[in-house]
């Protein structure tokens, strides 16, 4: 199980741009990472996000589809929020961050399994409330 957060700040959701390996370089995504054994979803987001980020944040619900990786690999997007409203992620193995909007989202060079899920996060931005536990 692979895991990723929608970081929701305001009206936008935080992307992430990979430096890595050369086959998905440049290519944007949701931080996150693989769950390790013994470990929930949500402590693998927490702790994804403290990694590659710096910042705290609180996880909600699951977001759009389970998206197929490999036969036995599976993405999974959780809503989430920054604990402190006002920390500033930093790109920690990543090249770049960017907060995008709901109009922007159709425009970034998605992984394919994010890609899939840019209706889910358009809806998510477009819904009322703020924080990880609405909606
Ligand atoms: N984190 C993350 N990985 C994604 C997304 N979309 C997507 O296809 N992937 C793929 C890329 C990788 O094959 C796999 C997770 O890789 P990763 O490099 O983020 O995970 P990790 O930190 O646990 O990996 P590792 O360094 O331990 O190998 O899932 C996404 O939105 N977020």
């Amino acid at each position: 199980m692979v895991v990723g957060a929608a970081i929701r700040r305001g009206r936008t959701v935080l992307a992430q741009q990979r430096a890595y390996p050369a086959t998905a370089a440049g290519r944007w995504e949701l931080p996150g990472g693989r769950v390790e054994p013994g470990e929930s979803d949500v402590d693998a987001v927490v702790r994804e996000c403290a990694e590659e980020l710096g910042v705290g944040v609180r996880v909600g619900a699951a977001v759009g589809p389970d998206v197929a990786l490999s036969e036995r690999k599976v993405l999974r997007i959780y809503r989430a929020e920054l604990v402190d409203p006002l920390a500033e992620p930093h790109p920690h193995d990543h090249q770049a961050l960017r907060w995008l909007t709901a109009g922007r989202l159709g425009q970034v060079d998605w992984l394919p399994a994010d890609r899939v899920l840019v209706p889910a996060l358009r809806r998510l931005l477009r819904a009322n409330g703020q924080g990880a536990a609405d909606g």
